[in-house]
């Protein structure tokens, strides 16, 4: 099983040090590892993060997007031999670089098998985007935004509730596919990330709607004992992609041996190879993670059943 890697962006003092402080000291029993990256000579950001959790690395001079992208291998690689291995990665991105040379280099087949990128999150400054409404269309920032698959409109207390709801609004019309999140110093919810296999639901007949353990968040357990069809699969996922947060599912489609693992965040949906699954599992197991209020059981659940075989 691949390591899942969160890859944190965004601009210059937007927060990506506090979002990482917060995920490492709050990663629910998760043995994560961070590979920071500072801009310049001086590795700060190494001095904020040690004593955070073990397996710490920072990439000193330099920005992984390009001249240390060598490194930012090989200490993944480094990384992944520490015994016991971490059980997560998150990688922060300089604020001055454009992130989507080391989504490129992440989704490298060779490093997807050891360390496969599980989601990009993009931190903005709540404030300094309602200060200066121009700094949306900064070319940087604007790939920086597009690379996310989750936005974390950070700083929060800074703000009022009407110009969160402003900046809500101008990004949906800028990236509507994207799930906006709000925190105050970087309090993320953790659990959207490094999320654990999908439970078996209470009673397999039924979805479950339940309450994440993420404020703000629920999700909905679906399970199967028959085969599903891959094309109508991807069908309803495609047509619930723009409720969901990420889903997360060990599947078995018709006509192929072997289970799946089913993985998507924001739009991007990825199979891969499923570990072994606990004796008496059933054959489908699917976990969808969305706001509160989007997943509607009834329409889910008929959306689900059609795509059994
Ligand atoms: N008021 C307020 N300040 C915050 C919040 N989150 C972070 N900060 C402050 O913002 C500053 C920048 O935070 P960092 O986490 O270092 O930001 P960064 O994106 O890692 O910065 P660079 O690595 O320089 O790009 C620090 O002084 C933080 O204490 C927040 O939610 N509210």
């Amino acid at each position: 099983m691949p390591v899942p890697v969160l890859l944190v962006t965004g601009f210059l003092g937007a927060g990506k040090t506090t979002v990482i402080n917060h995920l490492l000291t709050n990663a629910a029993g998760k043995r994560l590892a961070a590979v920071v990256n500072d801009f310049g000579a001086i590795n700060i950001d190494a001095e904020l993060l040690a004593g955070s959790a073990d397996g710490v690395v920072a990439l000193q001079n330099g920005c992984i997007c390009c001249t240390l992208q060598g490194d930012l291998l090989r200490t993944l690689s480094l990384l992944l031999r520490q015994e016991p291995p971490p059980e997560g990665i998150v990688i922060e991105t300089s604020g001055v670089s454009d992130p989507a040379e080391v989504v490129r280099s992440l989704l490298d087949p060779v490093i997807w098998r050891e360390a496969a990128l599980d989601a990009v999150l993009c931190v903005a400054d709540a404030r300094a985007l309602t200060d200066r409404p121009p700094l949306l269309e900064d070319a940087l920032l604007l790939s920086q935004l597009r690379s996310g698959d989750f936005i974390l409109l950070n700083k929060a207390d800074t703000v009022t509730a009407e110009e969160l709801a402003a900046l809500r609004t101008r990004l949906f019309a800028l990236l509507p596919a994207r799930t906006v999140l709000e925190a105050v110093q970087g309090a993320i919810p953790a659990g959207l990330f490094f999320a654990d296999e999908p439970p078996e639901a209470p009673d397999r007949a039924v979805p479950v709607v339940s309450r994440f353990s993420t404020p703000g968040f629920e999700s909905l357990s679906w399970t199967a004992d028959r085969r599903l069809s891959l094309p109508r699969f991807q069908m309803a996922v495609s047509r619930l992609a723009p409720r969901l947060a990420r889903a997360k599912g060990i599947l078995r489609f018709e006509g192929q041996e072997k289970p799946m693992l089913f993985q998507m965040v924001g739009e991007r949906a990825t199979f891969g190879a499923a570990p072994p699954s606990p004796s008496g599992s059933a054959m489908v197991r699917l976990v969808f993670i969305a706001e509160n209020g989007r997943l509607q059981a009834d329409m889910v659940r008929a959306m689900l059943e059609e795509c059994v075989a």
